[in-house]
């Protein structure tokens, strides 16, 4: 199953002069933490949401509309008419909103070029579409074209944000531990930074709770007995996102920024 050509790529680590600060820096862990348990429940909710309608491969060929003069997918299509609006209310000046197609964007709608910058959406993407939705959807076509394209981008931009949620905590951290971390930073010790930043407990409190309220969800839309076959899995599906590719992926932003933490 493909997803057409995806996200832009170039746009992914760059890496600025300065660090790009906000008020949520200040926060604390436990408050970014409170953030990302708010974050789980859009991420959780979209997927059943995305499962009501068939894989519906139409939305993924690239050349579908070309007749039209549209290039790329619908659930392109979707994902960056959406990024083009919300970015004009400025949602990309927050670092935990990265867009996937920042090339169709006017720059005077990206953050300024003075910031540490950490993107992982082209990966994200891959995992969605390659990993996530054929285990989520039934195989086939129903039809809902728009309905599923549009549930598509719901999905990508809820994981997307918590995932880039990561540089955040990372701050956090760096500032909560400044003497480690920055003998780690100038060492450039990947793994040192991953063993400073990672908590075991906390990662499998995490893994544990998305499973619970999976499984709460899974019970009350499964009314019947097809649709209780098709949230079986489900709940295994959540926790299963989480572990292989959520949590990583957040990780792989905190270790990330905090290499150019001191540039
Ligand atoms: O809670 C943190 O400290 C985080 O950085 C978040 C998170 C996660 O992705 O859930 C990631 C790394 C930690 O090992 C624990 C949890």
């Amino acid at each position: 199953m493909s997803s057409a050509a995806g996200p832009d790529k170039e746009y992914g680590n760059t890496v600025n002069r300065e660090t790009f600060r906000t008020s949520l820096d200040f926060l604390n862990l436990e408050s970014i933490s409170r953030s990302l348990i708010c974050q789980e429940d859009s991420t959780i909710y979209c997927l059943p949401e995305r499962a009501q309608y068939g894989y519906n491969a139409f939305i993924y060929e690239a050349d579908a509309f070309a007749e039209d003069g549209l290039e790329g997918s619908l659930v392109e299509h979707v994902v960056k008419e959406s990024e083009m609006f919300h970015a004009k209310l400025g949602r990309f000046e927050s670092a935990s909103e990265r867009p996937f197609f920042p090339k169709e964007l006017p720059d005077m709608f990206l953050p300024p070029n003075q910031c540490v910058i950490i993107d992982v959406n082209h990966k994200m993407w891959d995992v969605y579409f390659q990993n996530l939705l054929p285990n989520l959807v039934k195989e086939g076509s129903d039809g809902f074209y728009a309905s599923s394209a549009v549930r598509d981008a719901n999905c990508l931009l809820a994981i997307s944000k918590r995932v880039h949620t990561g540089r955040f905590f990372a701050e956090s951290k760096f500032t909560a531990n400044t003497k480690e971390y920055t003998a780690a930073i100038k060492a450039q010790d990947k793994e040192a930074l991953m063993n400073l930043l990672s908590y075991p407990k906390v990662e499998e409190n995490v893994k544990e709770r998305v499973l619970m309220k999976a499984k709460k969800l899974a019970e009350e839309v499964a009314v019947n007995e097809e649709s209780q076959a098709a949230y079986k899995i489900y709940p295994s599906l959540v926790r299963e996102l989480y572990a292989r590719w959520v949590i990583p992926l957040t990780k792989e932003v905190q270790v990330e920024y905090l290499l150019r933490r001191l540039s």
